[in-house]
C-alpha cells in the first residue's frame, strides 16, 4: 500500500435525475433538441442537487510551474516563457485575461513552482513548491513529499475560492514542457504507448514529436512505475502545476463545486486525480477537445463529451473561459424556458 492524502468525494446522488430529465423534457422544444446543452444542464443539476441551479462567482485558476525535462529539448520554447507569461497574466495581457474578462470570470494565477520570484499581486497566489522540477529522465521530477504538499495546497486553495462564493471553477495551466509530463501520465494511467500520447505541444515538428515519444519511453523504463500508486507516478513524471491542479480539482469536488476542465494538460491532471478519487468525474464538464494529438484519446478514456472543438491548443484555461457562456446557457434554459404546459404548446402525439 502507498499512503496518499485522503480525498473524500461523494458520488452525486441520482435521486433527482428523473425529475431533472423530466424538467428538461418539459421545455418547449422537440425532445433532446438542445443536444449537449441538455446533458450539461443535467450534470449541473446533479452536482448542485437542484432543479434550479445557479452559477455563482465563476473563477479560473491557472497553475504555473517549470519543468526540468525542458533541458532534453522537448519544447520549441525556452523555460523562461513560463515566468514571462505569469507576468503577462498579472499585467492582464494574455489570452486568458481577455476571455475571462469578456465572460465575467475571476482569474487567479497560482505559482506552484515557477523558476523565478514574483512581487506580490492581488491575482497571484504564491504556493511555490520548488523552482521547477528535476528532469525526469534522470530522477523523479519531485519527491513524494513535494507531490503530497502540492496536492494538499491545491485542495486548500480551491476550497478558499469556494468559501469566497464560487461554485464553478475553471482549471488551466502554464508550464513550458508540460505536454511531455501530461503525455507520460496518460501513457501510464491509460496503458497506451507514448507515441499515442505525445503531440506537437507548442509546435514541435515530426522529428521533435518522435524524440519526445522516445524520451517518455525512456523515462517510463527508468522509473518502472506502478499505475496503482498515483502519487508515486505524479511525483516521478508530473509537474508542480499539474500536481497542484489535480489537488485543486479534488478539493473542489469535495466541496461539490462544478469543475470546468480545459485542454490536454488539465485533462491529464484530472486523469491522475480520478485515480485517487474516481467520483471526481461526476463533477466535471469537459469544455473542449484541444488540438494536441493525444487529447481525443484521453477524453475517450475519461468518458468525456467535450463541448467545443475549435482547434485551440493554448492551455491557460482558455477553453474553460470560451465555453463558459455555453455552460451559462444550459443553466438559463433550464431555469427560464417555458414548458409545453405553461406556454400552451401541444406536445408530440405518440
Ligand atoms: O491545453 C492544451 O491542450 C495545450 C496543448 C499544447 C500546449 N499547451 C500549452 O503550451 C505549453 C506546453 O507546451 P510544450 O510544447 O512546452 O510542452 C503549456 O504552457 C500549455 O499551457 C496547451
Ligand atoms: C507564448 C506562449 C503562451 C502560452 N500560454 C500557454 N502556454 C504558452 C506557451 C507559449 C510559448
Amino acid at each position: 500500500m502507498h499512503p496518499h492524502p485522503a480525498f473524500n468525494i461523494a458520488s452525486v446522488s441520482n435521486d433527482i435525475r428523473t425529475a431533472l430529465q423530466a424538467k428538461i423534457d418539459s421545455k418547449t422544444k422537440p425532445l433532446g433538441a438542445l443536444g449537449q446543452l441538455e446533458r450539461a444542464a443535467l450534470r449541473i443539476g446533479l452536482v448542485q442537487q437542484t432543479l434550479s441551479p445557479a452559477l455563482n462567482r465563476p473563477a479560473v485558476l491557472v497553475f504555473a510551474g517549470d519543468h526540468g525535462i525542458v533541458a532534453e529539448g522537448v519544447s520549441p520554447y525556452p523555460q523562461a516563457v513560463t515566468y514571462q507569461m505569469v507576468l503577462n497574466f498579472l499585467a492582464g495581457g494574455a489570452a486568458i485575461n481577455v476571455f475571462a474578462r469578456q465572460h465575467g470570470m475571476a482569474l487567479r494565477v497560482v505559482d506552484a513552482g515557477v523558476n523565478g520570484d514574483f512581487d506580490p499581486h492581488p491575482s497571484l497566489v504564491g504556493a511555490k513548491i520548488g523552482k521547477g522540477t528535476r528532469s525526469f529522465l534522470s530522477a523523479p521530477a519531485m519527491s513524494r513529499e513535494q507531490c503530497q504538499q502540492a496536492l494538499e495546497k491545491g485542495a486548500a486553495l480551491a476550497k478558499a475560492e469556494i468559501a469566497a462564493g464560487s461554485n464553478v471553477l475553471g482549471f488551466g495551466e502554464m508550464g513550458i514542457g508540460n505536454t511531455t509530463s501530461a503525455a507520460a501520465l496518460m501513457s501510464i494511467f491509460c496503458g497506451l504507448p507514448p507515441e499515442q500520447c505525445v503531440g506537437r505541444g507548442t509546435g514541435l515538428d515530426d522529428a521533435g514529436v518522435q524524440k519526445k515519444a522516445a524520451i517518455v519511453q525512456q523515462a517510463l523504463a527508468l522509473h518502472g512505475l506502478d499505475p496503482s500508486d498515483p502519487v508515486g507516478v505524479l511525483a516521478a513524471v508530473g509537474g508542480f502545476e499539474i500536481a497542484m491542479m489535480a489537488g485543486a480539482m479534488l478539493g473542489a469536488a469535495e466541496s461539490k463545486a462544478l469543475l470546468l476542465i480545459d485542454g490536454f494538460i488539465a485533462s491529464a491532471a484530472l486523469l491522475t486525480a480520478s485515480r485517487l478519487a474516481p467520483e471526481i468525474l461526476d463533477y466535471c464538464i469537459f469544455t473542449h477537445c484541444s488540438g494536441e494529438a493525444g487529447h481525443t484519446r484521453l477524453l475517450n478514456a475519461l468518458g468525456a463529451e467535450p463541448l467545443l472543438d475549435l482547434g485551440m491548443r493554448l492551455g491557460e484555461g482558455t477553453g474553460t473561459a470560451i465555453a463558459y457562456p455555453l455552460v451559462q446557457s444550459s443553466v438559463n434554459f433550464l431555469n427560464e424556458m417555458a414548458s409545453f404546459e405553461s406556454a400552451g404548446v401541444s406536445e408530440r402525439e405518440d
